[in-house]
């Protein structure tokens, strides 16, 4: 309920040129190719909800904790020879989760249509008793990051401890960071109160203002794309590809299931809005107001589809309500539906799931660039949604899997049917042709909120950080969020984001350590021990 609220960045996108087109605000090809649209479009365009807030996007997001798959972080590290998955990542990832740095539970809650869903999963083959934590191929219910019903975060483990090494500071905005001779980061100017403010930095400036953020407050301090700082009239420090490699999971298929609306799976808005509910969850902790959404999730390798151990290229999400729930009134709009796919299409669905292929791997890559030199504008965001023809074609893929998944007899059996509603921009198209579903998947093109890669990670020209999180070229100035995955997770990112915290945290103080540091006796003996700094 926080997103589109004073708590969100509200970012959006411009207009997508080869998807999307079923948002509100996407406007015709004609107006676009003569680039006419900033000026008379009544501009539309994705959504990218952001948490303005202390903890950032994980006080709205879904709570999914997924580790991605090993092979992902082989695609990370390249570079780098010797990496090692088991040495080099798990051990972070186990840390945080034997810690309780990051609270793991089961579901809470599943409604009755998360039993239908792995019944049929099941008869198609999958493997569903899937341990949910890595991204190997197979079907089961996630883990999530809530503890007594409550979401667990970042910000909760923060305020769970107490750090007098930390000092925070809410309402702030950081407006640049400070170079000394044009290279060695010295500080943060920010605004508080409508008052510009420095801080000074004894040992170094992390920034983690994350996949949008961190990318404008480099720029605004002077590294960048060169060609791209002089536009906004901004004196280059540091000539680096700060912005590029921009890429995002899209997923589709939103109320595609339909069934007879006499059907309650006993999570709809009715449940949602009796006091019965509400007491259940006081009283119990659990229920349907602890619901996260996604209450079944598996993932696919469409290419390798016999290997248990391949990295997945489709992940599916479960749902077990359709955007029509509402009837208009809230997820419509916090999706940017244009009306005419609302009107003439979702409007007319009575009951629907949601069975939503995610696309893991994309080769679309987009940007994230200043619209100026002022703070307050919203950076010009592009993901360039399927602008590589194979993440289409990717996605087809998962909407066969859709179709079997309706055709699976426990799903024939509640009367599950196909979405076969004419959907405006598709009409001339027959119905379960490949053309038509081509044009499906341009149209009902959405963002599974998982943005990265702007400050990308690694050893070559294309890197913004090294693989010590250092700003390449820069000194003390490191970036650690999800700007610096070079490419994208198997599955949902946070994990991904928290665990590679706990790495940064651990190189970082290693680095510092080695030039300011000194350990007593003992700690010497100690594996990875930074000592006092
Ligand atoms: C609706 C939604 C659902 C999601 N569901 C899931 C899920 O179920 N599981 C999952 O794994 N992932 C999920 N995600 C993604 C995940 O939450 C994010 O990828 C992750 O939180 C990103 O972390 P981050 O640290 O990179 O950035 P953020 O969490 O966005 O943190 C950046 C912080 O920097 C602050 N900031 C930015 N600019 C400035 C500035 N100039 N001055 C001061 N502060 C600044 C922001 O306010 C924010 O607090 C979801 C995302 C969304 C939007």
């Amino acid at each position: 309920m926080l997103q589109g609220t004073a708590y969100d960045w509200k970012y959006t996108t411009v207009p997508q040129k080869w998807g999307a087109y079923g948002l509100a605000g996407n406007v015709s090809q004609l107006l676009l190719s003569l680039n006419y649209c900033d000026y008379f479009c009544n501009v539309k365009r994705s959504k990218w909800p952001m948490g303005k807030l202390v903890g950032g996007t994980a006080q709205f997001n879904n709570l999914m904790y997924l580790r991605g798959h090993p092979d992902d972080f082989k695609e990370w590290y390249k570079d780098l020879p010797s990496f090692d998955y088991k040495r080099d990542i798990l051990p972070y990832y186990k840390k945080l989760e034997s810690t309780g740095d990051s609270f793991l539970s089961r579901l809470p809650f599943t409604s009755s249509a998360a039993e239908y869903a792995l019944n049929a999963f099941k008869s198609l083959g999958y493997n569903v008793n899937k341990n949910q934590l890595d991204s190997f191929v197979g079907f089961g219910s996630p883990y999530v990051n809530i503890k007594n019903g409550k979401r667990w975060t970042s910000f909760h483990q923060l305020l769970s401890h107490d750090r007098p090494n930390v000092f925070l500071l809410s309402h702030t905005t950081a407006l640049e960071v400070l170079f000394r001779s044009n290279y060695e980061a010295y500080g943060v100017k920010y605004i508080r109160s409508g008052e510009t403010v420095v801080s000074l930095a004894r040992h170094g400036v992390i920034l983690s203002a994350g996949v949008i953020g961190s990318p404008k407050l480099l720029m605004m301090s002077g590294v960048g794309v060169k060609s791209h700082l002089q536009s906004v009239n901004i004196e280059t420090k540091l000539d680096l590809p700060v912005g590029d490699n921009l890429q995002d999971h899209i997923t589709t298929g939103f109320s595609l299931v339909t069934f007879n609306d006499t059907l309650d799976f006993g999570v709809g808005i009715s449940t949602m809005l009796n006091p019965l509910t509400a007491l259940e969850y006081f009283r119990t902790q659990s229920g349907p107001w602890t619901t996260v959404g996604c209450e079944v999730n598996g993932f696919i390798n469409t290419k390798n589809p016999k290997n248990p151990l391949a990295q997945p290229d489709l992940q599916l999400m479960m749902l077990p309500l359709g955007i029509e729930e509402d009837s208009g009134l809230y997820l419509r709009k916090l999706m940017g539906i244009s009306d005419a796919t609302w009107y003439n299409y979702f409007h007319h669905v009575n009951k629907s799931i949601a069975v939503l292929p995610v696309l893991l791997h994309p080769k679309s890559r987009g940007t994230v660039r200043l619209e100026s030199k002022n703070i307050d504008k919203q950076p010009l965001i592009d993901p360039n949604y399927l602008s590589v023809e194979d993440d289409v074609e990717t996605l087809y893929e998962g909407i066969q899997i859709v179709k079997k998944f309706v055709d699976a007899e426990p799903m024939r059996n509640l009367g599950a049917e196909l979405n076969a509603l004419p959907l405006p921009g598709c009409e001339h198209l027959t119905f379960d042709s490949e053309p038509y579903w081509f044009c499906y998947l341009r149209h009902m093109t959405y963002t599974a909120y998982h943005p990265v890669g702007t400050c990308k990670m690694g050893a070559d020209d294309a890197s913004v950080v090294g693989y010590d999180f250092k700003v390449r070229g820069t000194n003390r100035l490191y970036v650690v969020d999800a700007s610096v995955f070079p490419t994208l997770t198997s599955g949902n990112v946070n994990a991904a984001v928290l665990m590679m915290a706990e790495k940064a945290a651990d190189v970082i103080l290693e680095q510092l350590f080695l030039k300011t540091g000194f350990c007593c006796i003992l700690e010497i003996f100690k594996m990875k021990t930074v000592c006092e700094i």
